[in-house]
């Protein structure tokens, strides 16, 4: 089986429906943010805050060279900004993974996000333009590098969203 790497943005449901997932297939999960944290021996605010943005994009897209090369049968949580970077998108693409956008309108990502306390690409305030204006750029990104796209909004919730995707990869 080769791997599942799960795409969207914040609030999409990555973290939660890959845990469920990685559990229904029996394989590992692994989280990209997580990956990175653990080698800069800091939080995600932290590099961002410490190292800036760039530096933070540079180590997420050797995190992304890195887990796609080991080519290990896992669940892959990315981040929101994974398909910002045109050589992320190409690793993406020549990869032999399946790839699962969760899909989710600016508002429900907004409701589920709640307050923008640890999330650097967010600042106080009203939540749902600052999503918009990331989804508008990175919907047609994420629709590009996936092989399936899944609304999240339309499941009951994360245990039947996790049943519907489990039962759409072994088609
Ligand atoms: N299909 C779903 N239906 C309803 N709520 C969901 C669904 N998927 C996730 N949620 C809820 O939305 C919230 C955000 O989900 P999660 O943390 O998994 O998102 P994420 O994509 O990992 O985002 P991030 O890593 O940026 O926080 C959680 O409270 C989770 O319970
Ligand atoms: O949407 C984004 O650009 C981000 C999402 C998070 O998962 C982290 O990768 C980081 O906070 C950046
Ligand atoms: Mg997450």
């Amino acid at each position: 089986m080769s791997a599942t790497v799960l795409l969207g943005m914040m609030g999409a449901g990555k973290t939660t429906l890959g845990g469920l997932l990685a559990e229904r297939l029996g394989a590992p999960y692994a989280s990209l943010d997580g990956m990175i944290a653990a080698a800069a021996g800091k939080d995600i605010p932290r590099i961002f805050a410490e190292d800036g943005e760039d530096e933070f994009r540079r180590q997420e897209t050797a995190a992304l060279a890195e887990i796609l090369a080991a080519d290990a049968a896992g669940v892959i949580d990315t981040g929101g900004g994974i398909v910002d970077r045109p050589a992320n998108r190409e690793l993406l693409a020549a990869s032999s993974a399946r790839r699962i956008y969760l899909q989710a309108p600016a508002e429900i990502l907004a409701a589920r996000i709640g307050t923008p306390e640890g999330r650097p690409m967010l600042v106080e305030g009203d939540l749902v333009p600052q999503l918009a204006k990331l989804l508008e750029r990175r919907d047609a990104h994420y629709r590009a590098a996936a092989t399936i796209v899944f609304p999240t909004a339309e499941a009951a919730g994360p245990e039947e969203a996790a049943a519907e995707l489990a039962r759409l990869l072994q088609e």
